[in-house]
């Protein structure tokens, strides 16, 4: 559904330019409901606004389905918007009018493509779990079920990818708990396939995939044990078991993203504990690959796809 390989997005202002994404690398399969995370300020909203069609990448690749993000027109990209893609915004100001009910706002962008499907926006509604507010105007719903009609209006002209910017952000944690129900429900129904993005690490429960975005590129990903099992390859990233110690828990399979070239992310908190800094040496012993300081007498390292070597990576097995 999703491939975006060597995606770069360079912001330019008077006198500075900020690289927001480096080269990041992501697959998402079709089907796939799954979260970005990352800090402050690491491009995950970046990534989300190109994939949204709302922010054009400065290189590399980005392609949604049939469309090449980088390659599209004007008009093509309006259509893309409208088909293809449904947003979600924290902000949930963005996503709805305010004097109008629940149902004309479900009904409005599907007028803007032509005709409403009243039954379909009603239905939707339905499946949001507010079938009883249909008729209630926006000002007169609390925030939950306001973010509740947003997924609803995301889901209205049937776009096979909902993207969400920090959907959970604004609400309480029981509501926001609600809404990725719905989520999941939607995807397993409707067969959506969901990109999260969120601070909230609670949301690791309750979806495939986590991937962690640090300084524009991908960094880390969690895959559900149960998900994984039917996980084929990614074509693109090869990956090796470390453990970051993210604490999501056994539910889990934790993974270090090795890109096409070989470049990998080391956490931050094992480079502390080896005391690396802008040089290391790598050692292959045939199966695994160790990362240690270039002093090999002070032994702390990071072993890659083997057994413990520091007390901070695990084994395959674990
Ligand atoms: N329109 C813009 N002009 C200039 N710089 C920008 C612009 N949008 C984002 N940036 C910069 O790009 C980098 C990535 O920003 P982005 O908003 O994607 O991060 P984020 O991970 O979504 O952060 P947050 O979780 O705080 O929303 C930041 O350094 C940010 O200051």
């Amino acid at each position: 559904m999703i491939h975006c390989e060597g995606l770069v997005k360079i912001f330019k202002t008077d006198d500075i330019e900020v690289v927001a994404l480096q080269g990041l690398n992501m697959t998402v399969e079709p089907g796939e409901m799954m979260a970005i995370i990352g800090n402050s300020g690491s491009g995950k909203s970046t990534l989300l606004n190109i994939l949204g069609g709302l922010d054009r990448p400065s290189a590399g690749q980005a392609v949604v389905g049939q469309w090449n993000l980088l390659k599209m027109s004007m008009e093509q990209l309006i259509e893309y918007k409208r088909k293809t893609v449904g947003f979600i915004w924290q902000n949930i100001g963005r996503n709805l009018v305010p004097y109008l009910t629940a149902l004309q706002n479900v009904e409005l962008p599907m007028l803007i493509q032509g005709k409403a499907d009243r039954a379909y926006a009603k239905q939707l509604l339905a499946a949001v779990g507010l079938e009883h507010r249909m008729g209630s105007r926006l000002t007169q719903l609390s925030g939950g079920e306001q973010q509740r009609v947003a997924i609803a209006i995301a889901l209205s002209n049937r776009p096979p990818l909902v993207l969400a910017d920090e959907p959970t952000g604004s609400v309480d944690s029981a509501t926001g708990e609600q809404i990725l129900d719905i989520f999941r429900r939607l995807n397993r129904d409707m067969g959506v396939t969901i990109v999260i993005v969120t601070h909230d690490l609670s949301v690791a429960d309750k979806v495939d995939r986590v991937v962690a975005i640090r300084d524009g590129l991908t960094s880390t990903e969690w895959v559900k044990r149960e998900a994984n099992a039917s996980d084929s390859d990614s074509a693109d990233e090869a990956s090796a078991e470390v453990s970051t110690g993210s604490g999501f828990g056994a539910q889990h399979e934790e993974f270090v993203v090795i890109d096409r070239v070989g470049r990998l992310q080391i956490p931050k908190a094992y480079l502390d504990a080896m005391n690396v800094d802008g040089k290391a040496v790598l050692e292959f012993d045939g199966k695994k690959v160790i990362i240690g300081p270039p002093d090999r007498t002070s032994d702390p390292s990071v072993q890659i796809g083997g057994e413990r070597t520091n007390g901070t990576s695990r084994s395959q097995s674990e």
